[in-house]
């Protein structure tokens, strides 16, 4: 995968910066204009096809009391996307953001319906605490539903994807998958997810050091030595995988992709892993308040738009910052210059 060329780099730089506004006074929407021409390399970038895609599924280790709520709640909160209740198909509605749901693990049979992608790996992944999660073919499975998603959006014209998760227990896969990636400990990677008080989360950093001691005894491999797919098959989860999955053909297609809250993030923690590249096609919505993604934030030297409070997931975050990206946009492809406006001070 290749990095966006810095040919036009300049050249964009220039354009920002003979807009009518001191230097720099865009702030944050400067970094988020230049990104999105660099990356679909033109001085006039567009976000005006954006699609949102929620991949859906379920996690064994919620036998292991690592969720406040039961499992039924994903197929349940499934049902609510589609219908339009929940908070990212209201705040898609709202923007006028088409929306897709993706089924790859939840555990349970679900309807068709027209905003409904099936590509059901299985009914769960396994208890990690107890044996891998998922074996070679699922992991590929997961992988490639989120490829195949990402193709069916570009081919359609799509040129911003957005991505967010539904999947009970996903927290404690993702502290999980963050501690085997980057080595913090369970403590600092285990947060609270949908609100579990302190001996909750102190319960959930030991399933996950339980976890990650019974993958290295049946790998023979400590986990800082695990290729990708060790870690993915000992500790991942379906969405996340195929979030990840989706964020690499994106970036295959030099597509910008809107990055979400902990899970989304760990799903580009992953993809990086498999192509470093990937990173530079990311744009980060917004800070969550699960404890741990602040520490991945800044391992990824990210700067994320929002800073809400946020610990939601369904990619509400990142349908929240559409429309600053639309400004960033905006701003680029329709402000006066200096010399258009015969504003005097140009840079
Ligand atoms: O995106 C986040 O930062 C985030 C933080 C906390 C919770 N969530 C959502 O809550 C669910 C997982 O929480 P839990 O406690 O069951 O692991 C899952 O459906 C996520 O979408 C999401
Ligand atoms: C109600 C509910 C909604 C969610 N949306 C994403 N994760 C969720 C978890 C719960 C529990």
């Amino acid at each position: 995968m290749q990095a966006p060329s810095v040919v036009i780099a300049a050249e964009l730089q220039r354009k920002i910066d003979n807009k009518t506004k001191p230097l720099g006074a865009l702030g944050e929407l400067e970094s988020i204009a230049f990104q999105l021409g660099k990356i679909q390399q033109t001085l006039t970038p567009d976000v005006s096809k954006p699609k949102m895609i929620v991949f859906a599924a379920d996690h064994g280790v919620v036998a292991q009391g690592i969720s406040l709520f039961p499992q039924e709640v994903t197929p349940q909160m499934v049902m609510n996307f589609l219908m339009g209740g929940a908070a990212v198909s209201v705040f898609c509605a709202q923007h006028n953001v088409p929306l897709r749901v993706v089924d790859v693990g939840v555990n349970a049979e679900l309807d068709a319906h027209p905003l409904l992608g099936s590509r059901k790996v299985a009914f769960a992944s396994k208890d990690f605490s107890q044996q891998a999660a998922m074996t070679t073919e699922q992991l590929e499975q997961a992988l490639q539903a989120g490829v195949d998603e990402a193709n069916l959006a570009i081919d359609d014209g799509v040129n911003l994807l957005m991505f967010g998760e539904m999947g009970i227990g996903n927290t404690c896969v993702s502290s999980c998958m963050m501690t085997a990636l980057i080595g913090v400990s369970a403590i600092d990677s285990a947060g609270r997810g949908t609100g579990l008080d302190s001996a909750g989360v102190s319960h959930k950093a030991q399933v996950i050091e339980q976890a990650l001691q019974r993958a290295e005894q049946e790998t023979g491999q400590i986990m800082a030595d695990w290729s990708a797919q060790t870690l993915a098959e000992q500790v991942g989860g379906f969405e996340i995988l195929a979030m990840a999955g989706a964020m690499l053909q994106s970036a295959q297609r030099q597509t910008a992709f809107v990055v979400d809250g902990f899970i989304c993030s760990v799903a580009l923690l992953f993809a990086q892993k498999v192509a470093p590249n990937v990173r530079d096609y990311a744009i980060f919505a917004h800070q969550s308040n699960e404890k741990a993604h602040k520490v991945l934030l800044d391992h990824l030297q990210a700067e994320p738009m929002l800073s809400l409070d946020l610990r939601l997931g369904e990619g509400s975050g990142a349908i929240l910052a559409y429309p600053l990206m639309n400004s960033a946009c905006v701003f680029l492809n329709k402000m006066a210059s200096f010399e258009s406006a015969g504003v005097s001070g140009a840079p």
